[in-house]
């Protein structure tokens, strides 16, 4: 549980696993109406009509900051021991599950441990290595950050010397691969993604996901899920890694128009299905 002084936010953590709940799923963006009222200093409904649509936006912003310290803090909190074990059941988890095994094209992110990640280096590996069961049946896209509009593409890799660090200290694809051809990019190829892989700062089991507040994922997201609809795709399904102090009780996480709903979360204690699309593929 993440502790909290008398000022903070009062976050509790959902004990796992909790037998399958009927999921509550959003099936229309998230709005400001469904923010809690009460723990999250959130101005009441008729405080909030009144309230000009910047300073709720502006609220909704500090909220989510408050929020990533909380859980920053937890997860610095966290021991080396910890951590490696939960990344390995979530790997693990990922590695048996049939929508892994299925997909066939997949975005995921290279994992930060100093930013306290969950690991994704075996997944990546299984997926890269041309001997696994896995391997070289499926392509792997990561994102590269190209600016700080929220602009970030996902970039073909077929071997981990692909990566190189940018000043974030994370690594992603150079533009160009060892021959100085342009990577192929997600956007304009001409087939479908079936999976994304998340990472996060929170989640919730609605399908809330609060990330590291650039941006980035929700913009790229709807611009997969427009193009997806423009081409008539099957939309990819969005599958967060979350350590459990990472998993917060309903209602406490902030959301805006733009924040995209997960369909699925891996925790150590197992997967989560929250999207109906989840529930039929997992
Ligand atoms: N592994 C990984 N790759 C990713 C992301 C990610 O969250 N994880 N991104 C997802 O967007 C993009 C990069 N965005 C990032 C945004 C912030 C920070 C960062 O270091 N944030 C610090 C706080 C900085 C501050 O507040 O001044 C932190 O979270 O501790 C890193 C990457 C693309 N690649
Ligand atoms: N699709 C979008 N179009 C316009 N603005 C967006 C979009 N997505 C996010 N933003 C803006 O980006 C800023 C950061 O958003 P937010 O705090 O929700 O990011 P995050 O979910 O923490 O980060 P990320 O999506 O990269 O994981 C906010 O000002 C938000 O309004």
């Amino acid at each position: 549980m993440i502790k909290n002084g008398a000022a903070s936010l009062m976050v509790r953590l959902l004990h796992l696993p909790r037998a399958a709940s009927a999921p509550t799923y959003p099936r229309r963006r998230h709005h400001l109406a469904l923010l809690p009222s009460l723990r999250l200093r959130v101005p009441a409904p008729a405080a909030a009509a009144a309230m000009s649509s910047a300073a709720a936006a502006q609220e909704v912003a500090d909220q989510k900051r408050a929020l990533r310290s909380e859980v920053r803090r937890a997860l610095r909190a966290l021991t080396p021991e910890q951590r490696a074990s939960e990344d390995q059941a979530i790997q693990n988890a990922i590695l048996n599950s049939s929508w892994f095994k299925e997909s066939k094209r997949l975005c995921a992110y290279i994992s930060c441990a100093q930013l306290r990640e969950v690991d994704t280096s075996k997944v990546l590996s299984e997926v890269l290595s041309p001997n696994s069961e896995h391997g070289h049946a499926k392509d792997l896209y990561v994102p590269r950050v190209e600016d700080k509009n929220r602009n970030m593409r996902m970039l073909k890799i077929t071997t981990m010397d692909d990566l190189v660090k940018n000043s974030m200290n994370i690594l992603e694809p150079s533009p160009l691969d060892a021959s100085g051809n342009a990577r192929e990019e997600v956007l304009s190829t001409s087939s479908p993604v079936d999976l994304f892989l998340l990472p996060g700062q929170a989640f919730d089991r609605t399908g809330r996901r609060l990330g590291r507040g650039g941006g980035y994922y929700d913009t790229f997201l709807m611009r997969y899920q427009e193009l997806a609809k423009e081409k008539g795709w099957d939309q990819p399904l969005l599958v967060a890694l979350s350590y459990s102090v990472q998993i917060l009780e309903e209602g406490i996480i902030p959301v805006n128009s733009t924040d995209v709903p997960i369909d699925a979360l891996v925790s150590s204690s197992g997967i989560i299905p929250i999207s109906p699309a989840a529930l039929a593929r997992i």
